[in-house]
């Protein structure tokens, strides 16, 4: 019994390990049939000892039941949507309230803005204990048993941390064309985009079909920075990424709107190559404490605003 455990602890360190480099990395260190060997032997090892199925054990991915309906969640934290600038001006006009507010030493992050859905991911001591939607910002829908199913979310933290991440949940390029080929095979109706198949795939009320949607995430920001003592955007960023979060690495400092112009430019290219698609890019005010300052509006964050692209002309094939 008490081998069988420390053998079960020993398979979730390989298993989540491998996990990430493939997922999260995309740099796996060992081929797939050794990863898939590794799960056979704890799925044995489960059957043989149940109280091993723990909550966070790699094989609890797929959960079995198919939901009635989704439970309400109320964000402890409210999900607020962001202002958008469409043009330069938009961007200066940002800058300028800004440093009216807080002074002229004022560092930006900026980040590319993931056209998926966001999702809001609470931890308790590490462990993953309860997903949901937006919704209005207020109360969402709890998609637990789905967020489960995508691999790049850590069912347990590398620190024993209790908080509340958001992120954006996105269908790759890739997954998404697949999925209409074979909607189109079956005479179903294709998803109109990435992000309606997105959110059609995560409101399954079946898990299996969620899991096997081949869904991402790249997780932005932790809601109740509490006790972190964490001071910047940034740090919130490498800490995410320290614990096991998939964060995109796309992001980038400025000390000036310049700058931030100069960036908009180079990421507008890499727009097309990306292997999933984005809408415009986000800019935050990096110090929390000027942050806190700035405050909200009634629905959107004084600290932060949406560069949206030019709507991509829709090249019929
Ligand atoms: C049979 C099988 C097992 C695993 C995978 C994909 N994969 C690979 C690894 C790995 N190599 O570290 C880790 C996690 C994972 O999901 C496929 C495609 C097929």
């Amino acid at each position: 019994k008490q081998s069988a455990n420390k053998r079960a602890h020993e398979l979730h360190e390989l298993i989540n390990t491998y996990n990430y480099e493939y997922n999260v990395l995309d740099k796996p260190s060992v081929p797939d049939s050794e990863y898939d060997r590794l799960m056979q032997e704890l799925l044995k090892l489960e059957e043989a000892f149940p109280e091993l199925k723990t909550s966070d054990s790699p094989t609890q991915r797929v959960g079995g039941t198919v939901l009635a309906a989704f439970q309400k969640v109320v964000h402890k934290t409210p999900m607020l949507s962001l202002g958008n600038a469409f043009n330069e001006t938009d961007l200066r006009d940002f800058d300028r309230r800004v440093k009216q507010a807080v002074g002229d030493d004022v560092q930006y992050v900026v980040e590319l803005k993931i056209d998926g859905l966001a999702v809001s991911l609470r931890y308790e001591n590490g462990l993953f204990v309860q997903g949901a939607t937006r919704g209005d910002g207020t109360t969402g829908e709890d998609i637990t048993e789905n967020l489960k199913t995508i691999r790049s979310i850590p069912l347990r933290l590398k620190k024993e941390l209790s908080f509340e991440v958001r992120g954006e949940a996105f269908m790759p390029k890739k997954s998404f064309e697949k999925l209409n080929e074979l909607r189109l095979q079956l005479e179903e109706e294709p998803f109109a985009n990435p992000r309606n198949a997105a959110a059609g795939s995560i409101r399954q009320l079946d898990p299996k079909i969620a899991a096997k949607r081949n869904l991402d995430i790249f997780v932005y920001s932790i809601a109740d920075l509490g006790g972190t003592g964490v001071e910047k955007h940034s740090e919130a960023l490498d800490l995410l990424e320290e614990v096991g979060f998939k964060t995109n690495q796309e992001r980038r400092k400025c000390e000036t709107i310049e700058q931030v112009l100069n960036i908009i430019e180079d990421l507008q290219e890499k727009r097309a190559n990306l292997s999933y698609d984005i809408d415009g890019i986000v800019i935050k005010v990096d110090s929390l404490a000027q942050q806190e300052e700035l405050g909200f509006t009634a629905k959107s964050p004084r600290w932060a605003i949406a560069y949206k692209f030019p709507a991509e002309e829709v090249m019929t094939k």
